[in-house]
């Protein structure tokens, strides 16, 4: 069978190449009957030349080997028809170490040592040969003892620990989680009133029941609703706060949007833009705000009745009058039980201080300093929501005020409720803050929680003296380095996470070319396209990775001979492999080099007719050194 026969240098090469496949301590000799005579007639003394891995030229692998039915058979093909080796192939793997050699070329130039060099004239052309370094030691026998695509099961693949290779099952969930949150599409059945597009968002997702209740105007008296949307352009998902029946007659606001919308920290939900629009059928005005999926609000995490076993510690069954004191221990008792640790509420003041620092060096004020109006996600991210919208509203209401004379008074405003937000958390009672149940609260955090707690949140309440928020930093004190430390460990623990998975994209976007490539039914009305030249190459070294068997016949699944043979493919090593034809009657000795070669020109052909390209082209840039 004679499937590459264009290419008579190629083949003498080839032969060459098949000559050192046959690599063993016994060496092989090459029968001068299967050397074309036009060649020899220009090459009578022959020196293995050097392939770069990244030649550009014609790769230099077209070495197939016809097996002649005469009596002079190349003797890797003779021992494959007397059966002396198996009909199959070992995998080229270090990792875990074989027993016995695959038939891998080693022709790393560059690094690999300078060993003599022998010859032998063969009808007239010399041949060089280099000898084996130190054959005993070498991992990987000779290829006398195996032909490719096939094991010895010896040895048992390393499983490993799952983790130890994957990303953890916590962090998976928690990213799937919030993919599928980002991913949610509403029920035209149950939302039949939902517009289809407001300006340059659609896909609307309800975050919240769309209430009908005109009594529930959250945001100084105008009814406020919450959408997940997705931008028509750019496909990133956002959140809309609407704000139902609100005309704007007066621009002068924008100005504090603008403000708004520069403001960008890691505490903070961030304003992106603010527009009117009739798409619900009023007169509505849109915040854009940035989505972080799997958020929950402050009062929901900590304060909410559908919480188990929550109740609020203040709330009184007034049908059973007690004494004062009797609800004061009750109170106490019922703190100590179910109190939240002292390192998490420092955790949340440290971050809402920080979010309100950057707010108020702004010239800014939240003026939303409300447990629903906090999210929080799974790793305990507070972010200040719904910033800007008191500031448009507000203009609105009363355009006489000036914003900016009284953005003292609610930068104040902003620490009160402050102080009322750290008593609440400690309490575990929303209703803590109310007037006549302070003093029982912050007796509670004394008995509860250390002096510098407490010692806080009176400096928060105390209303006559003028605060700042820099002013808290000497209270929270040297815990503000526990939180530095905690959120570096976070990291690091992430970035380990991280370096486990950072190969899977390229190694993806590998296989997915090979994959459009390999037993393609037809390209350009060519059928046999994907079984000749290039790809017939490429369709035996899928199996050379991916279909190796046992000795005998069973399936072998190594993911570090697979994962090895992928990243030798992209960066285009020159080691060599022999690739097997089907029939077990030819064989091919080819680096990887130039199978990178042939992948690349095969999927060029195939992407510069297609209709959609997505762009692979960056596969392997820069990864020679990640070996
Ligand atoms: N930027 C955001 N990204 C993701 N989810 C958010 C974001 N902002 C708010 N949410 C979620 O949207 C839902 C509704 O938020 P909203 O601020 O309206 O809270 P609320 O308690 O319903 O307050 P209100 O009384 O103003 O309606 C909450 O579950 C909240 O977690």
């Amino acid at each position: 069978m004679d499937w590459m026969p264009h290419n008579h240098s190629r083949s003498l090469s080839a032969r060459l190449d098949l000559a050192r496949a046959s690599n063993s301590p016994s060496k092989q000799n090459i029968s001068p009957s299967v050397i074309p005579k036009n060649v020899l007639a220009h090459a009578n003394e022959f020196i293995p030349r050097v392939i770069s891995s990244s030649a550009s030229a014609s790769p230099n692998f077209l070495n197939s080997y016809p097996v002649p039915n005469s009596a002079t058979v190349h003797p890797l093909a003779k021992k494959l028809e007397e059966g002396d080796v198996s009909s199959h192939a070992t995998p080229e793997t270090t990792s875990p170490p074989l027993t016995n050699s695959p038939p891998v070329l080693h022709e790393k130039l560059g690094n690999s040592p300078a060993l003599p060099a022998y010859q032998e004239n063969v009808g007239g052309t010399t041949y060089f040969y280099q000898f084996q370094a130190n054959t005993e030691n070498r991992q990987t026998p000779a290829v006398t003892d195996n032909v490719p695509n096939t094991v010895t099961t010896e040895y048992n693949v390393y499983t490993g620990k799952h983790e130890s290779f994957f990303l953890s099952e916590d962090i998976r969930n928690d990213i799937l989680n919030r993919n599928v949150l980002s991913l949610l599409q509403p029920d035209p059945q149950q939302y039949p009133d939902l517009p289809h597009e407001v300006d340059s968002y659609h896909e609307l997702f309800p975050l919240e029941p769309i209430s009908h209740n005109n009594l529930h105007k959250a945001h100084m008296g105008y009814q406020a609703s919450m959408y997940k949307a997705t931008h028509i352009k750019t496909g990133t998902h956002y959140c809309l706060r609407r704000i139902h029946g609100f005309r704007l007659s007066n621009t002068k606001c924008m100005a504090f949007v603008e403000l708004w919308k520069k403001l960008s920290h890691s505490n903070i939900v961030q304003l992106k833009e603010v527009f009117t629009t009739k798409a619900f059928g009023d007169n509505s005005m849109i915040f854009v705000y940035d989505y972080h999926p799997g958020s929950q609000t402050l009062l929901n995490k900590h304060f909410s009745p559908e919480q188990t076993g929550y109740c609020d510690p203040f709330l009184n069954d007034a049908s059973t009058p007690r004494p004062y004191s009797y609800q004061k221990n009750n109170l106490l008792r019922h703190t100590q039980n179910n109190k939240l640790p002292e390192s998490l509420i420092w955790n949340y003041i440290i971050q809402l201080t920080s979010a309100l620092r950057i707010i108020h060096s702004a010239a800014l004020a939240c003026r939303s300093l409300d447990p629903t109006k906090i999210i929080i996600n799974s790793q305990n991210r507070l972010r200040l929501s719904c910033l800007g919208i008191m500031d448009v509203v507000l203009q609105e209401t009363n355009s006489t005020i000036s914003h900016v004379a009284l953005i003292q008074h609610y930068q104040q405003e902003d620490l009160s409720a402050l102080g009322k937000l750290v008593l609440a958390l400690a309490c575990k009672s929303t209703m803590a803050v109310q007037r006549d149940n302070i003093s029982t609260a912050l007796d509670i955090v004394s008995r509860s929680y250390t002096p510098d707690l407490r010692n806080l949140i009176m400096y928060l309440l105390s209303t006559q003296q003028r605060r700042s928020v820099t002013d808290l930093m000497p209270m929270i004190g040297a815990r503000f380095y526990t939180q530095l430390d905690n959120l570096h460990n976070q990291i690091e623990s992430l970035d380990n996470e991280l370096s486990k998975e950072v190969q899977n994209g390229r190694l993806f976007r590998l296989i997915s070319k090979l994959a459009t490539i390999n037993e393609r039914p037809d390209f350009n009305m060519e059928s046999t396209w994907a079984e000749t030249g290039d790809r017939y190459m490429l369709k035996l070294f899928r199996d050379y990775v991916f279909h190796q068997v046992t000795e005998e016949g069973h399936p072998w699944l190594d993911m570090a001979h697979i994962i090895q043979c992928l990243n030798k493919l992209d960066v285009g090593v020159p080691e060599k492999i022999c690739l097997m034809s089907r029939d077990e009657q030819s064989i091919l000795v080819v680096s990887y080099a130039e199978l990178k070669h042939c992948l690349e020109q095969s999927f060029g052909e195939l992407a510069s007719t297609s209709v959609i390209h997505h762009d692979l082209s960056d596969v392997g840039v820069g990864v020679d050194d990640k070996l």
